[in-house]
């Protein structure tokens, strides 16, 4: 302060107003987060983009930091372990309770395939809940493109499909057979979204075949999980997120020994009407009457077959 003594009044104007800017922007530093926890506690729509961009970063982030040490092993399916523990925090994070019903049916020695519905990108957490060992799951091959997310995905075996390419998906499915009836290769189980794309609310769409075309090329199990709806904590049409409670359903398994493709359609409506009981079971206890939404569940799909066809057996 002694070397300046006339910092005020002696030198120039100039000095006042940059003292003045500092001031308010410094003001301004500090009120810009305050601001934005205000935002974050007063608006709902405001607090779903923070928690949707925490979670992208959260992905990104992890797939940079861990992709380097899962190259060392290179493409692997026991990445998927690295995998599993960096999403397995996020539940924490958002205060989502997850329930389990079920899970000893995952418990099989051989390999099998599990079907799964697919509300949004927040299945993750759900699918990295109960995936066992040495499973893959299919995705979309845009997945690939998504810089060090692709990598980490490409280094955990992930296997890619392009869904709008019928026959080259198809070659990718009998290959994956290929593999995991290989009895050289130790058990390989593998994840598929059968609905083929994300579906928000309590319902589901009709099943692609490629999910019951595998399993029975390969002759093992189909394991069918059923995640229940989002629509108490999360919603992506209405921008809400908030804490909730989600329970995971695994239902008993679905053998295909000796079944051929042309069974394939039958056992396909089997686990779908299976999967849709299922969740409109869920949707009944989690809300009690304050929703009828589920009544309308598989309203627009005629359903032939009723349930507990020969495809069906659980041990
Ligand atoms: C190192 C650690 C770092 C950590 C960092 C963290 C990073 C984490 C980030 C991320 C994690 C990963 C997250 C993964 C999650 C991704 C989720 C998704 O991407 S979901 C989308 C992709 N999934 C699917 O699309 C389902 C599979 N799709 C199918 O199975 C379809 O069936 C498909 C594509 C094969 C064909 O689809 P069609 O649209 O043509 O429709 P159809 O009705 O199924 O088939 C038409 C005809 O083709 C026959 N067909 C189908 N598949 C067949 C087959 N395999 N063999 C013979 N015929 C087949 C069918 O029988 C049908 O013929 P007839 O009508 O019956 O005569
Ligand atoms: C250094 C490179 C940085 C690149 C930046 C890329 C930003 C990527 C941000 C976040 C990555 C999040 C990946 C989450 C994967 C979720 C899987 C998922 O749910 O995919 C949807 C797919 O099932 C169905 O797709 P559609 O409903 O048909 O659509």
């Amino acid at each position: 302060f002694q070397e300046f003594p006339g910092g005020w009044s002696g030198s120039s104007l100039r000095g006042g107003t940059m003292d003045l800017l500092l001031l308010l922007l410094l003001h301004g530093l500090l009120l810009l987060p305050l601001a934005a926890l205000l935002l974050y506690r007063c608006s709902s729509t405001f607090q779903y983009l923070c928690k949707m961009a925490f979670f992208n970063c959260w992905i990104v982030a992890m797939a940079t930091l861990l992709s380097p040490f899962a190259a060392f092993r290179g493409r692997s399916v026991e990445n998927m372990k690295l995998l599993r523990a960096s999403l397995l925090p996020l539940k924490r994070f958002y205060g989502i309770r997850m329930r389990v019903r079920g899970s000893e049916r995952l418990q099989l020695p051989g390999p099998f395939v599990i079907v799964c519905n697919h509300q949004a990108s927040l299945d993750l957490i759900g699918m990295v809940e109960v995936i066992p060992d040495r499973c893959v799951p299919i995705a979309k091959r845009e997945l690939l493109y998504l810089g060090t997310v692709g990598w980490a995905c490409w280094l955990s075996g992930i296997i890619f499909i392009e869904r709008h390419r019928r026959d080259a998906a198809i070659g990718v499915i009998s290959r994956t057979a290929g593999t995991m009836r290989r009895e050289n290769v130790s058990r390989l189980c593998v994840w598929v979204f059968p609905e083929g794309t994300r579906n928000p609310g309590r319902s589901m769409l009709p099943f692609k075949r490629g999910a019951f075309h595998l399993a029975v090329q390969a002759q093992v199990p189909i394991v069918p999980i059923v995640i229940s709806p989002y629509c108490d904590f999360f919603s992506s049409k209405e921008k809400r997120f908030t804490s909730g409670t989600c329970t995971i359903q695994v239902l008993p398994r679905v053998e295909t020994r000796g079944l051929s493709p042309k069974d394939v359609p039958k056992l396909t409506e089997s686990v779908w009407q299976a999967m849709a009981k299922a969740l409109a079971e869920m949707s009944m206890s989690d809300h009690g009457d304050q929703d009828t939404e589920q009544l309308q569940l598989g309203e627009d799909r005629g359903s032939p077959q009723g349930q507990g066809d020969t495809a069906e057996s659980s041990k």
